[in-house]
């Protein structure tokens, strides 16, 4: 039977569309940012839905080799229509990303491109970017090591000077030392941006970015001394094994001078080796600029996965009244609105936190042209903080999401496992999240102390210097209307966050050590660095709130999403609230019931909240989450694409299961 017999083009969620309190494209301005983004957004993802080239339906089912050649194809005919439709860098950018599948013009465009920004001179800008920018080269980052990713500065490739031929010779001295994990290395990059220990006049000034062709420009053959390939398959079906991730290792492979990044420091044409007076971490510039990116990529995989598990829940139906009246829809239960609008709740708080981190990365930046560094270190621990909380989160939310549609969520064809696959590993990439959740407690211990010497923190850590108050305030709250309050909201993550982090800094003064205190300490630490982040992100959502949103009803749905991701963290957590005496029990299970009811608030304008997000159904690529909530057609008709069903009787049939059939009949016949 046809998939087409079993269901009209009705749109089969137009009842859930017309619960709605809200004006929707009101609130697609809110998630978008502004309506030219809107208007961007939708032009391209519709360009990218249109065009065969890009169909993704049956990409689960390509073997490694056709998927990567699949992912080439598409490079090469979305670079071809970049060029033809003279798209501007904010459109192309949004056609790679509705494409949606990642390759190395992601590692060119998102870490190669700004790595030469970040650490090359004005001269070696030009040279590059240039070609870069056409794709006459294509480029990748070469960073983390077989031995080494988290510990940057343990990698072990060497880069000596000659200063008898003025060349650098790139060496991996040891196994470890290969290069492993850059995204485009396996199989495309005709270039990279190469960390390596610089070596000159004998001394090692540690890690440092040199520009390396890999491949020749003619036949794209390995250049001698360069052994390459790929490092084989990753996990889930499709997902990241489209990305030719690469094994790299140097045989004295010798450079010009020129191609070591040298807008940081410089080796002279004598070999000697001159530091600019600007701080060494800007070394990591690029991996901030990325962490910040990451937590939009964040928004958007969380927001994919709720749009599914939304739709459906509002499709499916399971159990009936005992008079035998309709069945439930699924999302009517509240066990299942309580485990999925938090994740509804969380994709609008990440969505405007990476809003304001776009914009703050954006200050630090031209901060630092006019060689302000202050700002730097926040910079590094929002970055690091919120790229680790968001993908954490993410990642945990599309797995549960799996769950909330049940058995279909497990098929290829809900678009589910394909996305945990592809999130996931964001979780170690560009920083595994528990080291840069360190990185934000050594960051937080810093300013308590600073704190505790009179200095006034600012900016995130600004909360810290209200420490009087915060350390023995009682909260306020006293009926469940109150957790409607802000302000009321904002304090007891503050009181939390604070108390955690001088917790610890108390605890680590106890120590023999400082460095034997906080690795003591390291799990604790942990925690308080997430309730620092969690804070940030609650208090962004609360501030955009204070703007201008226009669209009947798109502050008021605001509103109620933001208490619910401020309160389902308080019920989460609440273990930490109660121990350090933010809330007492009685105030936590007043937090509970207004979440109940918030949910229940939110119920019929939940279709319509993810409706929002303003995704197509080929950018969802989920028989759950089309948009007319056709399900049971479309995954029928998905069904019918699998290699296995090419034939009725399988290939294999006569080897193995006759046999096994005849033999077994005919024993049963003795
Ligand atoms: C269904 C299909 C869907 C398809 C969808 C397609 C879309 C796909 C989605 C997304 C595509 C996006 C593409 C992105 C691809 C990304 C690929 C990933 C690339 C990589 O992983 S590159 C490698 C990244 N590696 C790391 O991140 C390593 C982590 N380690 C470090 O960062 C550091 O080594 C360290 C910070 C952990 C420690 O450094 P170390 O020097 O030893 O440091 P410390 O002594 O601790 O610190 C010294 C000092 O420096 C400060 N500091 C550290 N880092 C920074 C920084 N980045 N910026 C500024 N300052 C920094 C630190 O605070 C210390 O300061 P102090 O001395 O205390 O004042
Ligand atoms: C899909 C993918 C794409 C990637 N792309 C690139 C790329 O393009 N270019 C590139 O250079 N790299 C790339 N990487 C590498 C990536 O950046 C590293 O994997 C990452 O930085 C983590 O380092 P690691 O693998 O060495 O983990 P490890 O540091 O070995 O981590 C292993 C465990 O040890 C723990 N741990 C480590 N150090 C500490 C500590 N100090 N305290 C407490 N716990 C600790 C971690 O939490 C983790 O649980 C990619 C990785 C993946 C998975």
């Amino acid at each position: 039977m046809a998939a087409a017999d079993w269901g009209g083009k009705a749109d089969h969620l137009a009842g859930e569309r017309a619960t709605a309190q809200f004006d929707v494209d009101g609130m697609k301005v809110a998630w978008a940012g502004s309506r030219h983004a809107v208007e961007v957004a939708d032009r391209m993802a519709c360009l990218v839905a249109s065009d065969p080239v890009f169909r993704k339906d049956t990409r689960t089912m390509l073997s490694r080799k056709e998927l990567f050649k699949d992912t080439l194809k598409k490079a090469a005919h979305a670079w071809k229509r970049t060029v033809e439709l003279h798209l501007t860098e904010e459109e192309a950018n949004l056609l790679r990303l509705y494409i949606d599948q990642p390759g190395y013009v992601d590692l060119h465009w998102v870490m190669f491109v700004p790595a030469i920004k970040g650490q090359g001179t004005e001269e070696q800008q030009k040279k590059w970017l240039t070609m870069a920018y056409k794709f006459q080269i294509i480029g990748t980052y070469a960073q983390t090591e077989l031995g080494h990713g988290s510990n940057v500065q343990g990698l072990e490739t060497t880069a000596t000077f000659d200063p008898s031929t003025d060349e650098f010779i790139m060496h991996s001295p040891t196994l470890t030392s290969s290069k492993w994990w850059p995204g485009g290395l396996g199989k495309t990059s005709t270039h990279a941006v190469v960390y390596a220990r610089l070596i000159t006049e004998g001394k090692d000034y540690g890690i440092h970015g040199f520009i390396m062709q890999l491949r020749s420009l003619d036949d794209h053959s390995p250049l001698p001394g360069i052994t390459i390939g790929d490092i084989g398959g990753k996990f889930g079906s499709g997902a990241y094994n489209s990305m030719d991730n690469g094994v790299m290792r140097l045989d004295h492979v010798r450079i010009p001078r020129d191609q070591m990044l040298m807008r940081l420091a410089q080796v002279t044409r004598e070999g000697k080796y001159v530091h600019s007076d600007v701080p060494k971490q800007l070394l990591y510039g690029t991996m901030v600029y990325v962490r910040q990116t990451i937590v939009a990529d964040a928004s958007r995989a969380l927001s994919r996965a709720v749009c599914i598990a939304v739709r459906y829940g509002a499709i499916r139906k399971q159990f009936g009244s005992k008079a035998g009246g309709p069945e439930t829809q699924v999302l009517n239960y509240k066990t299942q609105q309580s485990r999925l609008f938090p994740f509804l709740a969380s994709a609008y708080a990440f969505r405007f936190v990476g809003q304001w981190l776009k914009w703050l990365y954006t200050d630090v930046t031209q901060k630092l042209e006019s060689k302000d560094f202050s700002t730097l270190p926040e910079a590094h621990a929002c970055t690091a903080g919120l790229k680790s909380v968001t993908t954490s989160a993410t990642a945990d939310a599309i797995e549960e999401c799996q769950k909330l549609c049940g058995g279909h969520g497990y098929l290829n064809s809900s678009g589910l496992p394909e996305l945990f696959a592809v999130n996931l590993p964001a979780c170690t990439y560009e920083g595994d999240n528990v080291v840069l959740l360190l990185q934000v407690a050594r960051f937080l211990m810093k300013t308590v102390s600073q704190v505790a010497s009179g200095k006034q923190p600012v900016g995130t850590t600004a909360y810290m210097g209200n420490i009087q108050h915060l350390m023995q305030c009682k909260s306020v709250v006293n009926t469940v209307e109150d957790w409607l309050n802000p302000a009321a909201i904002k304090e007891v993550f503050e009181a939390r966050a604070l108390r955690m982090a001088v917790n610890c800094a108390q605890n680590i003064s106890k120590a023999p050590s400082q460095e034997e205190g906080f690795s003591e300490l390291s799990p604790d630490l942990v925690e308080a660095a997430v309730a620092h982040v969690q804070l940030i992100i609650v208090t962004k959502f609360i501030e955009k709130l204070q703007e201008d949103i226009l669209g009947h009803g798109v502050k008021e749905q605001l509103q109620k999403l933001c208490g619910i991701y401020a309160l389902h963290l308080i019920h989460k957590h609440l273990g930490d609230f109660l121990s350090t005496g933010c809330v007492t029990a009685r105030q936590g299970s007043l937090a509970n019931e207004r979440l109940g009811k918030l949910y229940a608030q939110v119920r019929p304008n939940a279709v319509a909240l993810v409706d929002a997000f303003d995704y197509t159904d080929h950018y969802l690529g989920s028989a759950l989450g089309r948009y007319d909530g056709d399900v049971y057609s479309a995954l029928y008709k998905e069904a019918w694409k699998d290699p296995l069903n090419e034939t009725v009787v399988p290939d294999g049939y006569q080897e193995h299961l006759r046999p096994l059939l005849k033999q077994q009949l005919k024993l049963s016949r003795l």
